[in-house]
């Protein structure tokens, strides 16, 4: 228990954290284990400082795990439920992570269920406002395919609220079947919802699909283009189906081919058929942006570009999402994490969880690998020491602070749901 040598007694902490503590157990743990080295982290790393402050705010909402360790720490806390426990050893603590249990198993279906009532509240805030500040309101939105064929009924989506503000881009990720596509094909008119109902841009998709698909664009996930138009023809065609006309269409098509880049060198007045599959999904992403519409669905927008084709794309989406509301798909944790304000995994037709990246790292993270390089003469040093006179003691070639990944989180919630899913 030498780690927690500086924390009071663990009793004393088993009621709810004051937020001057909750700074202090973040810090406590390493500094007590490497106060001059973790004193420069505090010093010259942003993150660590913007991830105690973010930690504070998810205690105070109750449901935030945490838990700092170091590969040679022996020792672990975290705090669950606002609550200190005692984690036991690194050892312990990490293999019980690798079984997706231990810290945090039962955060899950917690988190979900607040995020799950907030959203409603929300949502039925909203609806008593008839606000166009947000342009994407999904209103307990179901999906059920009905039996056939022998096959019994399938719900795809569980009664989903969500409120999109103008300006967001809104990350859904989720594993193959979650039931993403079905909730965007409600969305864009494909299908009918069984119960429930969205609102674009104020209107109901019930009743008001014609006049939302002039305020709606749509990058599918498989490029809906004819080989024989030329790309310029296809903005030209979709800018007159969103009411574009003279001057302003040719305006329209003009900036929308520069900001995909496809301006120069005639690309765009060659026949889509010549076309590589890159410039395909450039034009797809154009389309669905072009006449200004302020509710765009991207599925996997980046999907089979090469690394420079895909940062352009990046500054298109980056550049759009500005006036209007964005619901993006992918599989590229990557790419939730450059372009989307919000994400929501989304597991078996409902989301198991809401959150910026950051939001979602703290709360299903929850950990830093602390790493330090040194010769390999000190090997046996390093095993046994405390890391408080390291530097004193040897060489530190490097350090290094690692925060959890998306896909970390991103496979804990998405095992962790359909674990859950299984038993019931
Ligand atoms: N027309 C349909 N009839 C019956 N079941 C369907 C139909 N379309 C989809 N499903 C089922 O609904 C569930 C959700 O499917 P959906 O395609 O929405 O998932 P997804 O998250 O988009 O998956 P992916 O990432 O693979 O595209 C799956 O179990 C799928 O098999």
């Amino acid at each position: 228990m030498d780690s927690l040598q500086s924390l009071p007694p663990l009793s004393t902490l088993s009621t709810s954290v004051s937020s001057a503590l909750n700074a202090k157990l973040g810090t406590n743990h390493d500094l007590t284990q490497a106060p001059s080295i973790v004193a420069e982290f505090l010093t010259q790393c942003d993150d660590l400082e913007r991830n105690l402050v973010h930690l504070n705010r998810t205690l105070e909402s109750n449901f935030a795990s945490y838990a700092s360790f170091s590969n040679r720490i022996g020792h672990l806390f975290g705090i669950v439920n606002s609550k200190l426990t005692d984690l036991g050893s690194s050892v312990c603590l990490r293999s019980s992570v690798s079984d997706g249990e231990g810290l945090g198993e039962e955060l899950p279906s917690l988190a979900k269920e607040v995020a799950r009532v907030e959203a409603r509240e929300k949502v039925e805030q909203l609806l008593l406002e008839s606000t166009t500040s947000y342009p994407i309101i999904c209103d307990n939105l179901k999906k059920i395919y009905p039996a056939r064929d022998g096959n019994p009924a399938k719900i795809a989506v569980r009664g989903l609220s969500l409120a999109l503000p103008r300006g967001e881009c809104f990350g859904m990720l989720g594993p193959n079947g979650a039931g993403k596509t079905s909730l965007i094909n409600m969305m864009i008119g494909l299908t009918k919802p069984t119960s429930g109902t969205a609102y674009l841009q104020g209107l109901d998709i019930l009743t008001s699909m014609d006049t939302i698909y002039t305020s709606m664009g749509v990058c599918p996930h498989h490029d809906l283009l004819w080989e024989t138009l030329t790309g310029r023809e296809h903005l030209l065609f979709y800018g007159r189906l969103k009411n574009l006309k003279g001057f302003a269409l040719n305006q329209a098509v003009e900036g929308s081919l520069k900001s995909v880049n496809l301006f120069h060198g005639g690309v765009a007045d060659k026949h889509v058929g010549k076309y590589s599959g890159g410039i395909k999904r450039r034009l797809s992403v154009a389309i669905s942006l072009i006449g200004d519409p302020k509710v765009v669905f991207m599925d996997e927008p980046s999907t089979g570009l090469d690394p420079a084709s895909r940062n352009c794309l990046w500054s298109v989406v980056k550049q759009a999402k500005r006036d209007r509301a964005i619901i993006l798909t992918t599989h590229s944790m990557e790419e939730a994490e450059v372009l989307c304000d919000r994400l929501g995994i989304f597991v078996d037709g409902a989301l198991q969880c809401i959150g910026n990246a950051k939001e979602l790292k703290g709360r299903y993270g929850g950990s830093y690998i602390f790493t330090i390089t040194t010769s390999s003469n000190n090997e046996e040093e390093v095993e046994n020491s405390r890391f408080e006179n390291a530097k004193s003691r040897f060489t530190v070639f490097a350090w290094g602070l690692a925060d959890t990944t998306l896909e970390d989180v991103f496979i804990k919630v998405a095992r962790g749901a359909q674990a859950v899913n299984i038993l019931s």
